[in-house]
C-alpha cells in the first residue's frame, strides 16, 4: 500500500462507526438527536464507551458536547427513534434520577452546588438521593436521623478523605477556590457510587496546579476503582495525555473518533479547530 493509500485508510477508520456497539458499552447510544426549536444540537449521533475506558469529547463551541452529556444522564429527553444504553440496558425511557441509582454520575461545567451549605452537607445531600429519588425529600430525609446516615456519613467520610477534602469538610462552599469547588462537584458525582463519570469541563477555570490535582484524582479513579470515565475537555494537552480514545463534534455530528494522537493529527480535525480556541 502506497503512503497515501495508507493515510487515506487511517483518516476512513477515524471516520468510522463506534468501536464497541453501543449496547455492549458501558455508556452508549444510537441515532441520538436533539433539536431545540430549529436547531439541531445532536445531529444523528452513536457512541460506545466500553468499561472502564476514558473517553473525551472536543469540539468547538456549540458544537453540542454538552447536550450529549445532558442526553447520556437523562437530564435532556431527545428526539423520537434515539436511543441511549448503559451497561447493556436500554434506559432511554428512564429519568435521570433512575440513571444517577444505576451507575451514572456527573459533574457540571456550571458548579450546581449547593453554595451556602459546607462541604459535608453537599455530598451527604446527594447520597441521601440513593434512598430517595429528589433533591428536595432528600435533604429531609438527611435531617431525620435514620439508621443509615450514619453508614452514609461513613462513606461520605470516605470520599472527602480520598480526594483530599476532609480539612474543608465544615467549610461553605461558596467561600472556597474554584479548584476546591470543582472537586466538591466531583465528590458529589461520587457519592451515588457510580461505574460511568460524565465530565462536563471539570478543568475549566483552573489554574496549573488545580489541574494537576484534578487530573491525578481522575487518574487513581480510573486506575484503582476502574472507573469509566467520559470527559469535555478543551485542552487538547489533557486529553491526549489521559485518554485513550477521543470524540470530536462539530455542529451537533461526530466527524472523528479514535486514540488521540491519531484524531489530533487528522487534517480535518485540525481544520475544525483552526481559528477556534
Ligand atoms: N436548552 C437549550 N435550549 C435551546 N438551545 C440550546 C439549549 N442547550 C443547548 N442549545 C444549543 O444547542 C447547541 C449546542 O450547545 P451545547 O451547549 O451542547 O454545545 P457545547 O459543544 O457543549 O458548547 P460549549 O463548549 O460552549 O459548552 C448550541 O447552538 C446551543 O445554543
Amino acid at each position: 500500500m502506497s503512503a497515501d493509500q495508507e493515510a487515506e485508510t487511517r483518516a476512513a477508520a477515524l471516520r468510522g462507526g463506534t468501536h464497541v456497539s453501543p449496547e455492549d458499552a458501558a455508556i452508549g447510544c444510537r441515532n441520538v438527536t436533539k433539536t431545540f426549536g430549529s436547531i439541531t444540537a445532536v445531529d444523528d449521533v452513536d457512541l460506545g464507551v466500553a468499561d472502564g475506558e476514558w473517553v473525551s469529547i472536543v469540539g468547538p463551541n456549540g458544537a453540542g458536547k454538552t447536550t450529549l452529556l445532558n442526553i447520556l444522564n437523562g437530564f435532556y429527553t431527545p428526539d423520537a427513534g434515539s436511543e441511549v444504553f448503559l451497561n447493556g440496558e436500554e434506559v432511554s425511557g428512564r429519568p435521570e434520577h433512575y440513571r444517577a441509582r444505576h451507575g451514572i454520575g456527573r459533574t457540571f461545567q456550571g458548579l450546581e452546588l449547593f453554595e451556602s451549605e459546607d462541604v459535608l452537607e453537599n455530598v451527604m445531600t446527594t447520597r441521601a438521593v440513593a434512598e430517595r429519588p429528589n433533591v428536595l425529600s432528600a435533604m429531609l430525609y438527611y435531617g431525620t436521623g435514620r439508621k443509615t446516615e450514619a453508614e452514609n456519613m461513613r462513606f461520605v467520610e470516605e470520599i472527602l478523605d480520598y480526594l483530599e477534602l476532609w480539612e474543608h469538610r465544615h467549610t461553605t462552599v461558596s467561600t472556597l477556590p474554584l479548584g476546591v469547588q470543582r472537586r466538591v462537584d466531583l465528590a458529589r458525582s461520587l457519592a451515588l457510587e457510580p461505574d460511568v463519570l460524565l465530565l462536563d469541563e471539570a478543568m475549566s477555570g483552573l489554574t496549573f496546579d488545580e489541574k494537576y490535582d484534578m487530573i491525578r484524582f481522575l487518574t487513581d479513579l480510573h486506575e484503582e476503582e476502574g472507573l469509566t470515565l467520559v470527559m469535555i475537555e478543551h485542552d487538547l494537552e489533557v486529553v491526549t495525555a489521559v485518554s485513550e480514545r477521543m470524540i470530536v463534534m462539530q455542529k451537533g455530528g461526530v466527524i472523528a473518533r479514535g486514540p488521540p494522537e491519531e484524531v489530533t493529527n487528522d487534517p480535518e480535525v485540525a481544520r475544525v479547530y483552526t481559528g477556534v480556541e
